[in-house]
């Protein structure tokens, strides 16, 4: 199990994450979820090490994870950045290094599916192809840890959808993954569990199925006897609650519940 408690970082002054709290356990895929800026990447950053948190504990397995377990964690960035003149071949070649248990089956077999140029720059791929050959890098890396930033950002259907086929196969050859987005219509097509930030604290974190169980979409003038309003869906309130009241709703109205305020803003 993946267990992260309390993380905390600022930037200078500025406090970016006050409270991070979730866990992902073997098989499972959590999805990070909030606004631009919320610090979705600084949590990646913290529990890959590329930068240090401030307080918090991160554990995987029951132990502390440090530095020195990075081997056992692979992270595809958000920037998508890569080293300049190097080819397909250059890159496994350095990952197959970095990892142990590099798996040099699971990226021949998407390298010939994809048809990946090995041969060709990195920098020279469309942007799709590019997060693909990322993607498949990390994922034959074959580390107990996947750490995806945004990876289906910018990337026509097709490719969405086969990144999301690969992330959800490797969760379920019992490994940890870590997906942040913002792309909340897709999120149920692979994730098993939310993690919702806003102002720097993880305000909701469940499963999904448990998520749609414990809430309800109501009219705005309803009443919940026992239930929390959490927040505006469009005309509709989102309520926590075990009352048999207004109708289940969809993930996407429990996100942008969470994520809104209780109170209506009248733009005209
Ligand atoms: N190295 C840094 N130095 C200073 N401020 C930083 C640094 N890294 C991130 N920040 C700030 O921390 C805040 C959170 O940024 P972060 O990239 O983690 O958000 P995000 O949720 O991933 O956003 P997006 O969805 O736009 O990628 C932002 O205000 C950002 O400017």
């Amino acid at each position: 199990m993946l267990k992260i408690e309390n993380l905390k970082k600022s930037f200078k002054d500025k406090i970016v994450l006050s409270n991070i709290s979730f866990k992902i356990d073997r098989g499972e895929i959590l999805a990070l979820i909030g606004p631009n800026g919320v610090g979705k990447t600084t949590t990646l950053n913290c529990i890959s090490h590329v930068v240090k948190k401030d307080n918090g504990k991160i554990f995987f397995n029951n132990e502390e994870f440090t530095e020195n377990m990075k081997h056992q964690l692979a992270y595809v960035p958000e920037d998508r950045n890569i080293f300049q003149n190097l080819n397909g071949y250059d890159y496994k070649k350095i990952w197959s290094n970095l990892y142990p248990n590099w798996n040099e089956n699971v990226f021949e077999k998407i390298a010939i599916k994809y048809n990946l140029d090995l041969n060709k720059k990195i920098e020279k791929y469309s942007q799709g192809l590019k997060t693909l050959f990322l993607v498949a890098l990390a994922v034959s890396s074959n580390a107990e840890i996947l750490l995806l930033d945004e990876p289906t950002q910018h990337l026509d259907p097709t490719i969405r959808v086969e990144i999301m086929k690969i992330m959800r196969e490797y969760a379920d050859n019992e490994k940890h993954v870590l997906v942040s987005s913002h792309e909340i219509f897709e999120i149920e097509e692979y994730a098993d569990k939310i993690a919702i930030i806003k102002d720097g604290e993880v305000i909701y974190h469940d499963y999904i199925d448990h998520a749609k169980e414990k809430h309800r979409i109501i009219e705005a003038y309803q009443d919940t006897k026992t239930g929390t309003i959490i927040g505006l869906v469009g005309n509709n309130l989102l309520v926590k609650t075990d009352e048999d009241i207004g109708r289940y709703p969809k993930l996407n109205e429990i996100i942008i519940g969470y994520l809104n305020e209780k109170q209506e803003i009248k733009l005209f």
